[in-house]
């Protein structure tokens, strides 16, 4: 399409602060940030770097004492006009959500409705914003869980009959439903075992791959973003302190942070002697 905006989100002079009785933690500190059409950009930085501050800072899920004290978050969808998502209220913002700008927050395995199969939980989300799928539902859900590695069954079941690793697919499968434009997925992998780590890594890359979707994706793991990210984006303090093509941040990293939180990823392959 023409005239289509390299990057999906331009994230300029972002500001964030808690206001606490102990005086105020300034979460994000004036972040410039782009997020290219098809990438994915991966977020990096210790607990308490403000990630998932930035995350829910921009998807406008902050809840107080949280607020935004400066910036601009413009989001640049397919097909529609630029708009500063800070800016946004009401249905706008509705609208935007799931089908062009979805989340997959921090812990959400635990989101998923415990008494709704998974087929049920699915059609909530896309009729909720796309009402005229109903009649193409029963292909939807049975394509979109395979896209996943799932198989039809799995439509079927009660979220207590899924392990760890199958919520996380399902909701991954939820989050692209309606073909959104960005997902933010905020540790997808952490409280996983390493080998269904790297299967939902792998699902991950899929969805851009067949999808076309540009993912961003938080996670305190170096580990993650070397075998998932195109570019990554370190955190310190609220700051970004370096970002970069992944393989040039690994080779060569400029900040000291960094080539700490490199140094403390755990060598794979090394043998226990
Ligand atoms: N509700 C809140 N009230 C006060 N301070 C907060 C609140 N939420 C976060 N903070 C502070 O904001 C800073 C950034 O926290 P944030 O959760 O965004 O970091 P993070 O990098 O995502 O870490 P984690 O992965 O542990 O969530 C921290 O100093 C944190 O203590």
């Amino acid at each position: 399409m023409n005239n289509v905006s390299e990057s999906v989100l331009e994230i300029n002079g972002l500001e964030v602060v808690y206001s606490t009785n102990r005086g105020d933690v300034k979460a994000v500190r004036g972040i410039d940030l782009d997020v290219r059409r098809g990438e994915i950009l991966g977020i990096a930085g210790e607990s308490g770097s403000g990630k998932s501050t930035l995350a829910v800072a921009l998807l406008r899920l902050l809840k107080a004492p949280g607020k935004v004290t400066g910036g601009s978050v413009v989001f640049n969808p397919a097909g529609r006009s630029p708009v500063d998502l800070l800016k946004v209220h009401g249905e706008e913002l509705r609208v935007l959500r799931w089908s062009s700008l979805s989340y997959l927050p921090q812990g959400s395995m635990s989101s998923l409705n415990p008494v709704m199969r998974v087929q049920d939980q699915f059609k909530d989300v896309i009729l909720e914003h796309a009402p005229d799928r109903r009649n193409s539902l029963h292909e939807m859900i049975p394509r979109l869980l395979a896209q996943v590695g799932l198989e039809p069954r799995v439509a079927k079941m009660y979220p207590h009959e899924l392990s760890g690793g199958m919520k996380q697919r399902v909701l991954m499968a939820i989050a692209v439903a309606l073909e959104p434009d960005l997902v933010i997925a905020d540790e997808p992998t952490t409280a996983l075992d390493v080998t269904i780590q790297r299967v939902i890594l792998q699902s991950l890359a899929d969805l851009r791959t067949d999808f076309g979707v540009t993912l961003m994706v938080i996670s305190h793991d170096m580990g993650v973003h070397a075998q998932l990210a195109d570019r990554v984006a370190v955190m310190y303090e609220g700051e970004l302190v370096e970002v970069g093509d992944v393989r040039q941040v690994f080779k060569d990293p400029r900040d000291p942070y960094t080539r700490q939180l490199i140094e403390s990823i755990p060598k794979l392959g090394r043998r226990a002697s």
